[in-house]
């Protein structure tokens, strides 16, 4: 059971009953762990909400925005729900909801305002949990001005905004009106906010997928036998889930922008493809055809139940294209028909999520190109046999079960006798901050944005931009232990010296001479480390306060030498560096950008004094 809503004040119209159920974009673990602590939460007496009610009614708000999915295409799923802090019957503090809203659809109010009305007079000194940075732009502010109107004194905002020329922008002017904002992942870090974050991301997947990587959002659907069938050898296939699964199959369509079918699933099953039992939207229905060698008749051409698009290759049967041009079908020829150039064709049109309803072939191909998501698997307890039934994905040349696809985030629900099994097979982009953060732009390189997509991970020497690494086989001509020139192989071993460096103690001088011959970065790295951690008390006191300064000077002296050095990282201007080091969180972004990225950092910093944008001198630095 999800844990109950926390109530709403008397009098306060409830918001309408979710059309769409949100468990669709909740992975297992989000709802089950969800579900245990809150009693125990609601019980306890706070004078201000705690981390758990800020990320319980984030989520709340991410499941609110998930009622419109599909409608507010192109824009994002934006929810608001205003709570006050209300003393109960036994002076505990207790959040109560006072307004909600979400963006119904393009050109209707805005989440914020539809909650600030509700609230009417209750918002007053209240907190906003917006899933979403709102998107205010071309001189429209409604939504931070109603959040300020209404007398919001405080803010969570989930995500900020995917798009770049809106990131931080409605923040920012919250701020500026005098309310407390607090945007998870900076301000709010704790591992209750680990799901509501969670929810905010899957709530609007599809645009941050299309942000990321400029196609829309494909989730690739599929019904098959428990002996993995998706038809019988004949190539009939109707029906495979049972009726109540179909019907999950609406909704599903009904939050994409377009249904993508391959030629022969129009050839067997004459699919309608439309949401139909499921008011709302309607997806554009496209079929994917190098052979165009279609029915003249089909349920697809029938253009009056949604609109049909047909993807082909170009000069395929002119004459049928014009026989389908007649019935209304929009025929778009591709110079060389893949997935990938449908998709991207899909992206100019706008679209943020499709939904790929198409057999084994054509969906071996997308996921061969890398298009698809996220799969969803209703898996029917039904056995069909034959050796030469379809199955869901044909060939994708992998040999060793160490190469198969894992899915990320899985959940299972059981629909009447059917089973659905969903996961993600590439990770939700999470736009969350590649370091530095917002406040510490100017003193890194005010010409990134610290949301910025472009990112360059370098890692490994042999990496496209390994030469960034610290390992690279640059050796710098830096002062030594005794203030004497001395050409340090490395900027590691320059680096792991400086922790011994000054420290008047015999031990410590030998390490630093063992660092300065080690043969290898790695060798040095490994002195460094280790005897750092036998024999703290050998480490400079003032080690943590001067480390970074020390990386600045070693690295500023390796690109100035290295003219080739210069160029690369001039070249990578206006975008993000990150060392993807998993196990340095200091020094590197860490596995899932959990890392601090110093290396990072220092390398933007340096790129942009070597562009002239940002002050050389430490004075005129802390100055500006
Ligand atoms: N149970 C289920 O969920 C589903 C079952 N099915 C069943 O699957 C069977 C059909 O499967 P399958 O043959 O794999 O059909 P597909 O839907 O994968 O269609 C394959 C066709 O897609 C077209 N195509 C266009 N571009 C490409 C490309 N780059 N790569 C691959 N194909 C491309 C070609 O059409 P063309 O030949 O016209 O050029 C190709 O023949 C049917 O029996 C159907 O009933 C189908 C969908 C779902
Ligand atoms: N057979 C099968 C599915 N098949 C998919 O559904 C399409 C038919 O859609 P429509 O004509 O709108 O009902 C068909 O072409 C194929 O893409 N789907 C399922 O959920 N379960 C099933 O058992």
């Amino acid at each position: 059971m999800p844990p109950p809503p926390p109530p709403l004040l008397g009098g306060v119209a409830p918001a309408p009953a979710a059309t769409a159920p949100s468990f669709l974009h909740l992975p297992l673990h989000t709802r089950l762990r969800a579900a245990a602590p809150r009693a125990a939460a609601t019980a306890s007496v706070r004078a201000s909400h705690s981390h758990e009610d800020d990320a319980f009614l984030l989520r709340r708000a991410a499941d609110v925005a998930d009622r419109s999915a599909g409608l507010t295409s192109p824009h994002p799923n934006f929810g608001c729900v205003i709570v006050r802090p209300q003393r109960d019957t036994d002076s505990a503090v207790e959040p109560l909801v006072v307004g909600e809203g979400f963006l119904y659809a393009e050109g209707t109010p805005c989440a914020e305002l539809l909650a600030a009305r509700e609230a009417g007079e209750h918002a007053r000194g209240a907190t906003a949990y917006l899933n979403l940075e709102p998107g205010d732009c071309y001189g429209d502010s409604t939504a931070v001005g109603s959040l300020v109107q209404a007398g919001i004194t405080r803010v969570v905002v989930g995500l900020r905004h995917p798009l770049k020329h809106l990131r931080g922008k409605a923040i920012k002017a919250l701020r500026s009106e005098g309310i407390q904002v607090d945007v998870v992942g900076e301000d709010l870090q704790n591992k209750f906010f680990e799901e509501a974050l969670m929810s905010c991301l899957t709530v609007n997947a599809p645009l941050l997928y299309r942000t990321a990587f400029h196609v829309p959002f494909s989730v690739l659907k599929y019904a098959m036998t428990a002996d993995g069938k998706i038809a019988a050898s004949s190539g009939h296939a109707s029906w495979i889930s049972g009726k109540a699964s179909r019907g999950r199959v609406f909704e599903l369509r009904g939050r994409s922008d377009a249904v993508i079918v391959g030629g022969n699933t129009v050839r067997f099953d004459d699919p309608r493809l439309t949401a139909r039992h499921v008011k709302g939207h309607v997806p554009v229905r496209i079929v994917l055809s190098q052979s165009l060698n279609l029915p003249e008749e089909a349920n697809l051409w029938n253009v009056n139940d949604a609109y049909t698009i047909v993807a082909t290759q170009r000069g395929a049967r002119r004459d049928f294209q014009k026989k389908l041009a007649m019935k209304g079908v929009e025929v778009v020829e591709f110079d060389m028909l893949n997935p990938r150039d449908v998709m991207s064709y899909c992206y100019d049109r706008g679209y943020l999520s499709v939904l790929w309803e198409c057999g084994g072939t054509l969906a071996a191909s997308a996921i061969s190109a890398s298009v698809i998501h996220k799969v969803c698997a209703f898996v029917a307890p039904k056995i069909i046999g034959g050796s030469d039934a379809p199955t869901p994905v044909g060939e994708l040349g992998m040999s060793q079960m160490t190469q198969a696809i894992n899915f990320i985030d899985v959940s299972y629900e059981q629909i009447d006798r059917d089973m659905l099994m969903s996961g993600f097979i590439q990770p939700i982009p999470d736009l969350s901050p590649v370091i530095p953060s917002m406040d510490e732009i100017p003193s890194v390189d005010p010409e990134v944005s610290p949301y910025e997509t472009n990112i360059i991970s370098f890692y490994k020497t042999w990496d496209t931009f390994g030469a960034f690494s610290n390992f690279s086989p640059y050796p710098i001509h830096m002062p030594d232990e005794n203030g004497e020139y001395f050409t340090w192989p490395t900027v590691e071993h320059y680096y792991q010296a400086h922790k011994f460096v000054g420290v008047d103690n015999p031990q410590a001088r030998t390490i630093v001479q063992d660092i300065k011959l080690a043969k290898s970065p790695e060798e040095a790295a490994r002195i460094g480390r280790t005897r750092q951690k036998e024999f703290p008390e050998l480490v400079r006191t003032d080690w943590e306060a001067t480390k970074v300064d020390v990386m600045y000077r070693a690295i500023k002296c390796k690109f100035s030498t290295y003219p080739s050095l210069t160029n690369m990282l001039l070249s990578t201007a206006g975008s993000v560096l990150v060392e993807s080091s998993p196990h340095d969180l200091f020094w590197g972004g860490g596995r899932e950008g959990e890392g601090l990225n110093y290396l990072g950092r220092l390398l933007m910093q340096l790129r942009s004094e070597i562009r002239g944008t940002f002050p050389s001198n430490v004075e005129e630095r802390d100055a500006a």
